[in-house]
């Protein structure tokens, strides 16, 4: 009796004191919070917070507004008690994203696409752990610098479909190709999912609990038919990849190289190591998120250079002469000539600038709450680097909207040195999430502008009475990535050039 009685003693002692440290933690937690502001932000209503002032579209070009009126390049934004914070400047984002990456490198979960459809397998969007060190590590070593050259084959055949798609309005055998019809409707559902303001379960967590028939829960009946997509999608090309391993024995995609790194992160996927193909492919599908990814934003950048094209007919005339004095008719652009095309090196940098493909980047998420400059950052915060306000600061690029290449250089005709480069910054975001596909990405980009200017002259459509129809840069108004919306233009092989030859001999291709 009486040990029971001292049990109970112990046991309220421990109580007390955990209620002690709770208290102190929470006391500590808004005393730090109270005697440390926010960054400066717009008023918040309460419970909705700044929800109501959100817009729908163009939201890169809000926030770069909203720090400009605040007079702030850092801003606190509430949404339901989420909180975000936008970065408009390339120092703050060198900061927090860089210099303190242990911190701010996790991602938030769309809840729509990983509670409710139930699908968690997207690796740009993995928190900050183990499963997604182990993945980075093995697309760095797929994707590394020194690996490019082996996937000149891969470019090439990229340049072939697209010179004579562009060409020939046909649609080529890759668009008509089950991976990529899987990778670019998988990717509109994923984009859907995550659109601001769509799904009201992506603020309202509880939400997820409501059942199907109550009112307003018809997002449950979407994540049905979305979830059944995705399934579909996932299981077509991954069959045909895996009877494609089992016939050439010889290729590594990456996909093969998976099982094994699962097997170490994860003990419940040992039937991975004995049979090396039997890997669930419903935890991640590399494939996916890679091909979404390299369609979708490799094709704005491209679609972006190509619109430029047509509006300035000035630069193309500039940047041809110059493809032609170092590649010649004989031949198209190899990688060893770009050190030899600065020209060309400047449209590309203001390419990536002018309509940077991923506005926003893909945000970051807190790990944890830091002090930045005297204001107080919180744990599970959102925090989104605006490369659109920061490759578009009046007092770097002057004229931001203006497409000018001329503007990278400097005496001499050479690339200047001074200002910020966006093929190395905010473009491909920040610190340890930095998109590792970014060499693939501008060497793909490099290589098909040199060839599309080395074979075609690109410009304005005309009308029924011949006047040229003015191309308008517009881009597109609410999404992930910052697509031009369709231009008129017109796009001929050139004179003087065997395009016919050049395109068998150099891409493979057999145009008609
Ligand atoms: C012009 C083309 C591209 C642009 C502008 C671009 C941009 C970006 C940006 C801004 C991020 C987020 C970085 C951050 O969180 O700070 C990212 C992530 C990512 N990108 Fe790219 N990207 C491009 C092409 C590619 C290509 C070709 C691949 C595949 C080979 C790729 C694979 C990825 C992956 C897997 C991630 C997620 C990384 C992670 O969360 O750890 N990207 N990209």
């Amino acid at each position: 009796m009486s040990s029971g009685t001292n049990m109970f003693a112990v046991n309220a002692q421990d109580l007390l004191v955990l209620c002690l440290c709770f208290v102190l933690h929470v006391g500590y937690r808004y005393r730090r919070k109270r005697s440390l502001p926010s960054p400066p932000g717009p008023t918040r209503w309460p419970i909705a917070g700044n929800a109501f002032m959100m817009p729908s579209t163009y939201i890169h070009v809000f926030y770069k507004n909203l720090g400009a009126k605040l007079g702030s390049k850092m801003v606190y934004l509430e949404v339901f008690g989420n909180p975000i914070l936008i970065v408009n400047d390339l120092e703050t984002a060198r900061d927090l994203l860089e210099k303190c990456a242990a911190l701010y490198s996790s991602r938030r979960q769309i809840r729509m696409l990983t509670e409710v459809i139930g699908f968690k397998a997207l690796f740009g969007l993995m928190p900050y752990a183990d499963e997604w060190r182990i993945h980075r590590r093995m697309l760095h070593q797929h994707f590394s610098e020194t690996r490019l050259l082996t996937y000149s084959f891969e470019i090439n055949s990229f340049i072939g479909g697209l010179s004579s798609s562009l060409t020939y309005g046909l649609p080529t055998q890759r668009k008509n190709d089950p991976l990529v019809r899987f990778a670019e409707q998988g990717w509109l559902v994923i984009n859907r999912s995550g659109a601001p303001g769509r799904y009201l379960v992506n603020i309202l967590a509880p939400l997820k609990y409501a059942p199907g028939w109550m009112p307003g829960a018809g997002f449950k009946k979407e994540a049905k038919e979305m979830r059944k997509k995705l399934d579909r999608l996932i299981d077509e090309p991954y069959e045909a990849t895996v009877n494609a391993m089992v016939r050439y024995t010889n290729s590594a995609p990456l996909l093969e190289t998976l099982p094994k790194v699962y097997a170490s992160a994860d003990k419940d996927n040992t039937q991975a190591i004995v049979c090396g193909r039997n890997f669930d492919r419903h935890r991640y599908d590399p494939d996916f998120d890679l091909q979404a990814r390299t369609i979708e934003t490799t094709a704005a950048a491209t679609m972006t250079f190509i619109l430029a094209m047509v509006i300035h007919p000035e630069v193309q005339m500039r940047a041809q002469q110059e493809v032609d004095s170092v590649v010649g008719n004989q031949r198209l652009p190899e990688f060893s000539d770009i050190p030899h095309l600065p020209y060309l090196s400047a449209v590309i940098k203001e390419v990536l600038r002018w309509n940077p493909a991923t506005p926003l980047g893909v945000p970051h998420m807190t790990s944890g709450q830091d002090v930045y400059k005297g204001y107080y950052i919180p744990n599970n915060c959102t925090v989104i680097a605006n490369a659109y306000a920061m490759l578009h600061d009046e007092d770097v690029f002057p004229d931001p909207t203006e497409f000018r290449p001329g503007r990278f250089i400097g005496e001499g005709g050479h690339l200047r040195q001074d200002i910020p480069d966006p093929e190395f910054v905010a473009t491909f975001g920040f610190g340890r999430r930095a998109c590792p596909g970014s060499h693939l990405a501008r060497s793909m980009l490099y290589i098909t502008a040199a060839s599309i200017l080395s074979l075609f002259d690109i410009s304005s459509s005309v009308d029924t009475d011949g006047k040229p129809i003015k191309a308008n840069p517009r881009f597109a108004p609410s999404s992930l990535v910052s697509d031009p919306l369709p231009f008129p233009c017109k796009i001929i092989p050139r004179s003087g050039k065997d395009v016919k030859y050049l395109m068998k001999e150099y891409v493979g291709a057999e145009l008609i």
